[in-house]
């Protein structure tokens, strides 16, 4: 099977090369200005942006248990609309995959109705919430793509501190959500003036920081790999430049919402704003474009969480926590930050592709070259649309952006050198 990008603006060893790209059964093999190969499928790119799948490490697809939120297939299609060829789907469905049974069912589910890579994260502990911990290195073998409980803090310090000693000594990852339970205060906004103003519980800061706190002061002494999943906040980012200076093995990620959005923009009883950990102060959101633009910060993950219409329609005290955020992400951040000029083309697709794939050692995906895994995406960067709730292939459409004019439309996205979305 060949196929012929012709007039490709391709990402390429970290420059934009106008271009023809060939794909042979489903891997590059030729990168030249001018190529004709026969009996070749013939696209032409017309000079749109020709970029590595991109790949996030943070998706929830509700499969099995709450299908009626996302399923693997309409995630995965999700996932392809926003020019995603890889994602890390986390464990909280139902039931938690935390045994080697319900793993290979949940893997077995995914391999069957993926149409994209869907890496499985493991839970830590047992149904995600108890102390006890999984059976981490059968997980491993099975091929658990790292390991988190997210959605729930570890609140036990020494679950955390054996959790980490095994994930350190079989080379995984451990990703964190980052929060203490008892300082949650059953919130469902940032603890501050917005929380006060509109009479509603508010999240301590602290929910998240101190247990970073702890987390990494463990991650020194086990030297495991630890990822902090979504962090929002000012002293969270601090915390990890300052573990980052000491040579502990720390990485982060951080969300979109949380770079173009603060508690400021919650004006109404909204709950299309309401995620966790929340939107935070201005001066947070500040600190994370910062953190973004120094390294400290090193990728970006959408933590897709899609939710029913009648789950998010309640105000924010009885609506579920999350957004709707793969197939937004890469218009929101190329329009937002690329297109005003605050951070250049390459340095997004590094944050949206390769460092992720990089950091986690996701084999295959690291970028466009010759005998490469033919997983790309064809990025309309030039015109401007409108993100409608009709145009989500995701079951949700519980976005705080709808409505919003953005540029970079994904035209087309490969796996394997096979069309997986079309516009
Ligand atoms: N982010 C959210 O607000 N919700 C996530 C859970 C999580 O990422 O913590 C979900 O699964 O809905
Ligand atoms: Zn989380
Ligand atoms: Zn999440």
């Amino acid at each position: 099977m060949k196929l012929l990008i012709k007039n490709a603006k391709l990402f390429y060893d970290n420059n934009l090369i106008n271009c023809d790209v060939l794909i042979e059964d489903g891997k590059f093999t030729k990168i030249a200005s001018q190529i004709s190969a026969e009996n070749a499928e013939i696209i032409d790119a017309k000079f749109n942006l020709v970029a590595p799948g991109l790949v996030d490490v943070h998706v929830h697809f509700r499969e099995p248990g709450q299908v009626h939120k996302e399923t693997i297939a309409t995630g995965t299609k999700a996932s392809a609309h926003g020019g995603f060829t890889t994602v890390g789907a986390m464990p909280n469905v139902i039931p938690v995959p935390d045994d080697v049974t319900k793993f290979s069912q949940q893997l077995a589910l995914n391999e069957k109705s993926s149409i994209i890579n869907t890496l499985q994260y493991a839970p830590v502990t047992k149904e995600e919430t108890s102390d006890e911990l999984v059976d981490i290195e059968a997980l491993d073998k099975l091929g658990a793509f790292a390991f988190s409980n997210d959605g729930h803090g570890i609140m036990n310090a020494q679950s955390m501190y054996s959790a980490m000693e095994r994930i350190a000594a079989i080379n995984s990852h451990l990703a964190a959500h980052v929060e203490d339970k008892n300082l949650f205060n059953k919130g469902v906004i940032n603890f501050g003036n917005t929380s006060q103003r509109l009479g509603l519980p508010g999240i301590k800061q602290a929910a998240e920081t101190s247990q970073l706190a702890r987390d990494l002061v463990l991650a020194k002494e086990t030297g495991v790999h630890y990822h902090v999943c979504h962090i929002s906040t000012k002293d969270g980012v601090e915390l990890i430049r300052m573990a980052k200076d000491a040579g502990i093995n720390v990485t982060c990620e951080v969300s979109p919402h949380h770079l173009l959005l603060s508690e400021q923009d919650i004006l109404s009883d909204n709950a299309n704003f309401k995620m966790n950990p929340p939107l935070r102060t201005e001066s947070d959101r500040l600190a994370l474009v910062s953190g973004l633009s120094d390294g400290t910060i090193d990728m970006i993950a959408t933590d897709h969480a899609p939710h029913a219409i009648n789950e998010k329609n309640q105000g924010f005290v009885k609506s579920a926590f999350g957004i709707s955020g793969i197939e937004t992400s890469f218009p929101l951040m190329y329009t937002n930050f690329v297109k005003s000029s605050q951070m250049s083309l390459e340095k997004l697709l590094d944050l949206m592709s390769l460092a992720p794939a990089k950091i986690f050692g996701i084999q295959n995906t690291e970028e466009i070259k010759i005998g490469q895994k033919a997983d790309f995406t064809i990025i309309d960067l030039d015109n401007e649309f409108e993100i409608k709730t009709n145009d989500f292939l995701s079951k949700g459409a519980n976005s705080p952006f709808i409505g919003q004019e953005v540029y970079g439309q994904v035209e087309k996205t490969y796996v394997n050198g096979n069309c997986v979305f079309s516009k």
